[in-house]
C-alpha cells in the first residue's frame, strides 16, 4: 500500500497563520509545538492549570499562559498535548464546554480517539499532527533548520479543510521539511504504541540492560560494558539512520557483520517475534489501553515501582560517570532548545 507524503511546497502556512491556536500542555511536545508555531507566525496561547510547574517555563519564553478553559474559549484550534491519561478529563471540563461551530481539535497522538475516551461533537474538525520523534528533538531540529517527520490524520471534517489545516500545522513545526505522511488515528495509535513498546523504548532498553548484565556478571568492567552496549549503540544507529542497515553493515568489520548475520537471529528468536505479535494484539484489542488507564486511575503503583527499579539499574551509575567526562554527550534537555 503506497502512502501520500507531503513536503513544505504542498503546505499553505497561511491557513494556520489565520487561526487562533491553543496548545494545552507545555511538556515535551507542547513546548516544541508552541515555540515553533510562534516562530512560524502563528497566534499561540498556552493552556495550563494554576499551579502547573510548566507555567513558568512558558512565561519565560514570552508565551501567553491562560487556564485550559480560557485558552480553549479564545482559540479556534485546540491542540491537546497533555498526558494521554489526563486528556479525557481536560476535554470534558475545559474544552467541550467551549467548542464552537468551525473549531478544530488536534491531537499529537491518537490514543484518546482510537480508544473512544474522547468523543467530540460532529460540528468540529478532529485531526492529528503526530511527530515521529521526542518533543525536545522536534524543537531542536526546527531551530537547526531541519524537521522531524510527522503523521497527519483526519477523524472528522465538517469544514472540508481539516487535512490542509493539519498539513499547515505540521509545516509550521518543521515536519514538512522532513516529510508528512497521511494516516488514520487507528494506524498511528497502534503503530506508535507497538514501536515504543517493542523496539524504540521497551525492546531497546531491555536489550541494552540485558547485554550490560551479561557482560558485567561475566566479570567484565562496567565501563567497557557501557561503551559496548549503550554508547556505541548511538553510533551504530546513526549509520542506520543515515543509510539503512546496509550502510551500517558496510561500515562495520566483516567479523562484526558475520556475527550480526548469524547471532542476531539467535537473540531475536522466533519466540521474540511471537511475543511482539502478542504485544501488537493487546494494542489492537484494547487490552493495553485498559491496563494503562486503570494503572493511572489506581495512582500508577506498578509504573512507579518499575520506573524506580530502572533508575537503580547499575548501568545508570556507570553511564553518569562516563558521560560526565564527555561534555559533548551530556546535553541538558531544555524547553527552549
Ligand atoms: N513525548 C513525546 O515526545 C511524544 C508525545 N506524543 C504525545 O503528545 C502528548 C503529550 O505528551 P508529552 O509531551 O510527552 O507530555 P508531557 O508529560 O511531557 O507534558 C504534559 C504537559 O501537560 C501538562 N498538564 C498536565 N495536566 C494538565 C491539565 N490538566 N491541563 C493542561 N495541561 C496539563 C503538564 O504540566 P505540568 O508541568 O504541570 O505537569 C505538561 O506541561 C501525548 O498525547 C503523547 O502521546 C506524541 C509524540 C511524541
Ligand atoms: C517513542 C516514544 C514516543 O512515541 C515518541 C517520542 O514518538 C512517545 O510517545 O513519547
Ligand atoms: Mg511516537
Ligand atoms: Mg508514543
Amino acid at each position: 500500500m503506497s502512502v501520500e507524503i507531503f513536503y513544505d511546497d504542498d503546505a499553505d502556512l497561511s491557513i494556520i497563520q489565520g487561526r487562533k491556536v491553543a496548545v494545552i500542555g507545555y511538556g515535551s511536545q507542547g513546548h516544541a509545538h508552541a515555540l515553533s508555531l510562534r516562530d512560524s507566525g502563528v497566534d499561540v496561547r498556552i493552556g495550563l492549570p494554576e499551579g502547573s510547574k510548566s507555567r513558568a517555563k512558558a512565561e519565560e519564553e514570552g508565551l501567553r499562559v491562560l487556564s485550559p478553559g480560557e485558552a480553549s474559549a479564545e482559540a479556534d484550534l485546540i491542540m491537546i498535548l497533555a498526558p494521554d491519561t489526563k486528556q479525557r478529563f481536560i476535554y470534558a471540563e475545559d474544552i467541550e464546554p467551549n467548542l464552537k461551530d468551525g473549531d478544530a481539535i488536534f491531537f499529537g497522538h491518537g490514543f484518546n480517539i482510537r480508544y473512544e475516551l474522547i468523543k467530540p461533537p460532529a460540528n468540529v474538525d478532529v485531526a492529528m499532527v503526530a511527530p515521529k520523534g521526542p518533543g525536545h528533538l522536534v524543537r531542536r531540529q526546527f531551530v537547526d533548520g531541519k524537521g522531524v517527520p510527522c503523521l497527519i490524520a483526519v477523524e472528522q471534517d465538517p469544514s472540508g479543510n481539516a487535512q490542509a489545516l493539519a498539513l499547515a500545522y505540521a509545516a509550521a513545526i518543521g515536519g514538512a521539511r522532513a516529510g508528512v505522511i497521511k494516516t488514520t488515528f487507528k494506524e498511528e495509535t497502534e503503530t506508535d504504541l507497538f514501536g515504543e513498546q517493542s523496539v524504540l523504548c521497551g525492546g531497546t532498553t531491555a536489550l541494552v540492560q540485558t547485554g550490560f548484565e551479561v557482560l558485567t556478571e561475566a566479570g567484565y568492567a562496567p565501563e567497557i560494558a557501557y561503551f559496548e552496549v549503550l554508547h556505541e549503540l548511538k553510533l551504530i544507529v546513526d549509520l542506520m539512520y543515515e543509510g539503512g542497515i546496509a550502510r551500517m553493515r558496510y561500515s562495520i568489520s566483516d567479523t562484526a557483520e558475520y556475527g550480526d548475520l548469524t547471532r542476531g537471529p539467535r537473540v531475536i528468536t522466533p519466540e521474540v517475534k511471537e511475543s511482539m505479535r502478542r504485544i501488537l494484539g493487546e494494542i489492537q484489542d484494547g487490552t493495553f489501553a485498559r491496563e494503562w488507564v486503570g494503572e493511572d486511575e489506581a495512582g500508577r503503583p506498578n509504573f512507579t515501582k518499575l520506573q524506580a527499579a530502572g533508575e537503580q539499574h547499575p548501568i545508570e551509575e556507570t553511564g553518569r560517570k562516563l558521560r560526565g567526562l564527555m561534555s559533548w554527550v551530556d546535553r541538558p534537555i531544555t524547553e527552549t532548545a
